[in-house]
């Protein structure tokens, strides 16, 4: 078959998903062209990524515009509406994510959205600026990559999402233990190699409760229709449950590179030969459990946040990812980052059908109050 080459733009090239995305693209260098690289503090990775790919655009948060490297100095923003790209990747996390995310769908982009919290924070305003300028938004986050595989040829809408969660590394353990628990070993994912703040989510399980609202934008589900179940060896990426009771799963070994590429080459399926293919007399077995809100609360504070709506998503996530970081700093325990999430979540005072300055608003009150609050401890 014949294929153009598309440019593709990667925003958090130094990442995990950055980095992975790069594999991707060096391994298919007949498919894609790097147009644009961004990245944040790692200067060096930065430049050396240039050196390889060589980019006509980079953006670089941490270093001077003219100690980058040969390629044009421009704003994540204005990267993210290039009008030669074909996809932009967005995989900056947290907060970071929003404004290239918009800026993108303003210009009507093919979006390959790995940042989730753009979507849980402002989610009906970003999926309708890409409904307004005919953008696309394609999922790279895995679970919600399954969704979208599955639900390819159907007619009718699903009447039920089942995300699968590893469980993370505290799966088996009491509340009392978990509350405990130190950066080091919150950062040993059972399954997946990835970015510090979504690692820590993912041990919290607060990653499943921010993947709940981004699927209830993403798929126009009802959240009370969007369950979640515990599958440890993380194989199943997730599953639809159609009126006749049927279930689609899509499944793969745990490896970003599965939906990165879809996503990339979207929607083409292409031979890779670096991707590593299911060996079943290794899987063996399926496991699966139900999650537990008791000694998981950030879970269940997240489903109230995105059942609630107006601007609690929002406060919701900035209060995580201030709260992340004071626990990789040692400032807090793993046990007070859902305390201090519900304390903010209880002091909120919601905007009802928010636009972006209400969101931002929401943000900025959120991280300033949560950072009193972790004061008091
Ligand atoms: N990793 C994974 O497997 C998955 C990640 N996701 C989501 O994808 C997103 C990225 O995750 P991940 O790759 O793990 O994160 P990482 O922390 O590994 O990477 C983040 C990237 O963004 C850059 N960055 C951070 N802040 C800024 C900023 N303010 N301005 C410009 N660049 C910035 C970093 O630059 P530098 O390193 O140079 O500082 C780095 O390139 C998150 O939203 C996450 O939830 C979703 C599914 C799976
Ligand atoms: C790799 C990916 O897409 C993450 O969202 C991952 O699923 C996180 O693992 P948990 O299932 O432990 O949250």
């Amino acid at each position: 078959m014949v294929h153009s080459i598309k440019k593709v733009v990667i925003l958090g090239s130094t990442g995990s998903i950055g980095r992975q995305t790069l594999e991707v693209v060096r391994s298919l260098p007949d498919h894609f062209k790097v147009l644009g690289l961004a990245g944040g503090a790692n200067v060096n990775l930065l430049k050396e990524q240039a050196g390889e790919f060589r980019p006509e655009y980079i953006y670089c948060r941490d270093c001077h515009k003219e100690s980058a490297c040969n390629s044009r100095f421009i704003p994540m923003e204005e990267m993210a509406a290039l009008p030669e790209a074909d996809v932009i990747v967005v995989a900056t996390p947290g907060g970071a994510g929003l404004q290239p995310v918009l800026a993108a769908a303003k210009a009507g982009k093919v979006v390959a959205l790995a940042n989730k919290e753009s979507l849980v924070s402002a989610g009906e305003i970003v999926t309708g600026i890409v409904r307004e300028n005919k953008a696309k938004l394609l999922p790279v986050d895995s679970e919600h990559s399954a969704i979208w595989q599955c639900l390819s040829g159907e007619v009718t809408p699903p009447s039920r999402i089942i995300l699968t969660a590893s469980g993370g590394p505290f799966r088996s353990l009491t509340k009392n233990e978990i509350d405990k628990v130190t950066p080091e070993q919150a950062l040993k994912h059972p399954s997946w190699k990835m970015g510090l703040k979504v690692t820590i989510d993912s041990a919290s399980l607060m990653n499943k409760g921010l993947e709940i609202i981004e699927a209830r934008w993403l798929f126009d589900m009802h959240i009370q229709n969007i369950q979640v179940v515990i599958h440890p060896q993380s194989i199943i990426h997730s599953m639809v449950e159609f009126a006749d009771g049927s279930l689609k799963a899509q499944l793969s070994r745990p490896d970003m590179r599965f939906p990165i590429q879809y996503a990339l080459t979207y929607p083409e399926r292409v031979v890779n030969h670096t991707l590593p293919r299911l060996n079943w007399a290794e899987v063996g077995k399926l496991d699966f459990e139900i999650p537990d809100m008791t000694r998981f609360p950030c879970l269940g504070l997240a489903i109230s946040a995105g059942e609630e709506g107006k601007t609690f998503p929002a406060a919701l996530c900035a209060a995580d990812e201030v709260a992340v970081d004071l626990f990789l700093k040692g400032k807090i325990s793993f046990g007070q980052i859902p305390e201090l999430i519900a304390k903010v979540l209880d002091a909120h005072q919601p905007v009802s059908k928010p636009d972006i300055d209400d969101i931002l608003a929401a943000d900025a009150w959120a991280r300033q109050k949560v950072t009193e609050l972790a004061g008091n401890f």
